[in-house]
Formats: C-alpha cells, structure tokens, sequence
C-alpha cells in the first residue's frame, strides 16, 4: 500500500522507501535533540529506529522516562537512582497543577489516576497495566506506585486517624517483601523474578485516604519448588531460611548447618533478596506472628 510520506506522494514503494530513507536521515541529523523528546509521539518519521534511537538518547542522558501518547515508556536504569523516587518528587508532582507538564515519570501516572478518582462526581475506578518482559522493572514500577499512594494518599486530619493510615500504608508496603520471598526467584534474566502475575487493588475512601489493599496472584510456578534449570535458582525463601535460621530454630527445624540440599541450587550466591529477617520484620506487621511464621517455615521447609 502507499502511504504519503511525509508530504511527498511517492509513486512507487521502492520510491517511497527511498522518501522514508531521507525523512530519517534528515531527521537523525537534524537540529532535534533526540534525547529532549519526551514523547515519542514527535519522532518524525516513526519507525523502529528512530523509536530506538530516541529512548537510546534518553537513556544516555539519565531520563529513563518518556511518554508515547497517553502509555508511559520506562527503561530501567540496572542503577540505584535515588533522587528520582523521593518523597520530596512525589509530593512535586502530587501538588502540580498539572503534572503531565512535568517530566515523563511513573508518579504522573500515579497522580493522574488519583486525580481521575477524585475529580469525577462520582467515584470510578482507575487500573494501571504496567507490563514488560522478565527484568523491564514491572515488580519496581509497582512498589514506586504503592510507595506514592502511600504518600499522597495518606493526609488524614486527626492523630489516631494519622496513626491508622500510617499503620495501613506500612502494611501495604510490607506485602512487597512477603510476596516476593515466597514468590520470586533468581532466574537468568533477574536476580528477583517474580513467578506469578498479581493484580494489586489498592482501596481509598472518599476523602482519597488510602483504607486497605487486596491482592490477587495468578499462575504462579508451582513447579521451580521442584525443579529448576541449572543456573537458576528455587523460591528466594527456602535460601532465606536456611541462611538465616537461628541455632534454635536449626534444632527446631531439623536443618543442620551448611546442609546441602539438591533442590536448593546455587546456594552461594548471595542476594540482597536473601534477608530472612526483612521477611518476618514485614510478616509480623503484616499480623503474622511468630508461632503461625515458625509454623509456615517448618512445612516450607518440608516442601
Ligand atoms: N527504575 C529502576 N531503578 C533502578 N533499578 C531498577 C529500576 N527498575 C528495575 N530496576 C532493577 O532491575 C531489576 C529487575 O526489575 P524487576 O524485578 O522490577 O523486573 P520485572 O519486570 O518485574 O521482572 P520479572 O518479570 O522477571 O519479575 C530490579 O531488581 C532492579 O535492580
């Protein structure tokens, strides 16, 4: 089929090949920087390569957000950035009058969806999809939005209402460690895979304070627990507990020390995913408590 290209009507494909060859030679020589287009709506003309090109350019110059119409592309940075997810951002974007003029970032998806809650006579519910292959960074993107409901979303007026926010946002924030031990595991592509897909439903009243969270897993690999490719490794909570078990809970738990066990591969590389205390810190505020923890991690250790 032809298709105008850029204002030429070719006649031919091969001649409208050749237009698009110019359109993009001139466009990546062009006065464009590519890496201040945040929207990759203005890439002219779009095609794989000038896409490419673009958020390559980006990436080189730190901005590992940029817009493509109404979806948010974020690359992940395989760094610690830690000023582009502080409390002192979130807040920028929360208060801007409008955040969509800032620049490209996963809080103005967040705030967006809060302001469309909140602006509509009445209440709808909003989703985020955030999708991507193993390793994009869809398990960080989601803790960055939990954490920034969780500060938006948390201004009650009086103390003891303060005090019950504060107690709902830790707990919400402490279902991050709990699922991703029981659920991720090191594969080839990420140290922290996680090996279910969940849906987060995270719950506001109508003064947009954030009440509860539901969340719902879906398909997760049941069969890693017994078999796991040879460089891969087996639910982070199995390596947790046989690195962190006290001497007590070793004689408890019948798991001597240094004991080896072949659906435990690749014991020796450490993670940062392996602090079983992280775990039972954020299963304690969640309401489990140490005789129902001791409990799950005798039979995870039998599983
Ligand atoms: N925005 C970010 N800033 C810094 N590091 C990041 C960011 N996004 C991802 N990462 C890093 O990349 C790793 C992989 O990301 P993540 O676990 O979120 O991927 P995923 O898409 O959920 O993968 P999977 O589908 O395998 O679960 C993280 O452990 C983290 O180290």
């Amino acid at each position: 089929m032809l298709q105008q290209v850029n204002g030429h009507n070719p006649r031919s494909d091969g001649q409208a090949r050749e237009y698009l060859r110019e359109d993009l030679q001139e466009f990546l020589d062009g006065e464009v920087l590519l890496y201040q287009l945040d929207d990759l709506t203005r890439v002219n003309p779009v095609t794989l390569e000038t896409v490419l090109r673009c958020l390559q350019a980006r990436y080189m110059a730190d901005r590992f957000y940029t817009n493509a119409g109404c979806t948010l592309v974020a690359l992940n940075p395989f760094k610690p950035i830690p000023q582009l997810y502080s409390p002192e951002l979130m807040r920028e974007y929360h208060a801007a009058p409008q955040p969509q003029k800032l620049k490209p970032h996963v809080f103005t998806v967040g705030e967006q969806t809060y302001r469309n809650v909140k602006s509509l006579i009445e209440p709808v519910n909003q989703s985020i999809v955030v999708s991507g292959e193993s390793g994009a960074g869809k398990t960080w993107t989601s803790r960055c939005l939990m954490k920034f409901y969780a500060v938006v979303a948390a201004s009650p007026a009086s103390w003891e209402t303060h005090k019950i926010a504060e107690r709902i946002e830790q707990r919400i924030l402490n279902s991050n460690p709990v699922m991703e031990a029981f659920g991720n595991a090191c594969t080839l592509r990420n140290n922290n895979s996680s090996r279910f897909g969940k849906f987060i439903q995270l719950q506001l009243n109508r003064a947009q304070q954030m009440t509860g969270a539901a969340v719902q897993t879906y398909l997760l690999e049941k069969t890693r627990v017994a078999c796991q490719a040879s460089s891969e490794r087996n639910f982070h909570i199995f390596y947790q507990i046989c690195k962190g078990a006290s001497e007590d809970e070793r004689l408890q738990w019948h798991l001597p020390e240094g004991a080896a066990f072949s659906w435990l591969p690749n014991p020796e590389r450490s993670l940062e995913e392996d602090c079983f205390e992280v775990t039972r810190e954020a299963m304690l505020h969640l309401g489990i408590d140490t005789p129902t923890q001791n409990n799950i991690f005798k039979s995870s250790r039998r599983g």
